[in-house]
């Protein structure tokens, strides 16, 4: 078994559309999505509002670094060309953990190690994972809890934004 949480981000073009492709291309996988949230950027913060989103993915097929790359393709599909660190992207599918594999090759930092500070992220996760579990860290809800409120504030639901069809 592989099950990976992946956090999903856009600021350009049809944003929607492109956290669509993920859960799209993944629905075999799909044991989760969270709502849609508008956040505001956090790092360059002269750059359009944010949609985010988190999913967890299972798939005893894929290793981490299977994850990665397939995420990695995913932002390829939706056009994303890498510019400034923390800039504005099309497409962003970050690996934020899978199972309790701990790493530190640059290429793949497990978990990944900007959750901790990031609201967009842990606030998502919450929604559909409220005891998770960030390995090294502790419970995300601790995590969130020690956020300033400013950032908890900066992250909007989008109820009328959908990701899955609900029948
Ligand atoms: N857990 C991970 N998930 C996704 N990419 C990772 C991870 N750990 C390391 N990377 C590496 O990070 C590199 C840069 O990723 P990216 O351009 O998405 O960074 P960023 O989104 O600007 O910043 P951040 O990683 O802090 O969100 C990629 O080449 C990738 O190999
Ligand atoms: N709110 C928010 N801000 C960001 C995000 C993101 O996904 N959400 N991704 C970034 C690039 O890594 C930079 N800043």
């Amino acid at each position: 078994m592989s099950r990976a949480v992946l956090s999903l981000g856009s600021n350009l073009g049809d944003r929607l559309g492109h956290l669509e492709s993920v859960v799209t291309a993944l629905s075999d996988a799909l044991v989760a999505v969270s709502t849609v949230y508008e956040t505001k950027p956090w790092g360059v913060e002269d750059q359009p509002d944010f949609l985010n989103a988190v999913c967890i993915v299972d798939d005893p097929a894929r290793d981490h670094w299977a994850w990665l790359r397939t995420g990695q393709a995913l932002e390829q599909a939706a056009g994303r060309v890498r510019e400034l660190r923390w800039g504005p992207r099309t497409l962003d599918v970050d690996v934020v953990t899978v199972d309790g594999v701990r790493s530190d090759d640059p290429e793949l930092l497990l978990p990944h190690p900007g959750t901790p500070d990031r609201a967009s992220v842990l606030i998502p996760w919450l929604e559909i994972d409220p005891d998770a579990i960030l390995p090294g860290h502790g419970p995300i809800r601790e995590l969130l809890a020690a956020l300033p409120d400013a950032d908890e504030a900066g992250v909007r639901p989008r109820p009328d934004l959908h990701l899955v069809q609900t029948k």
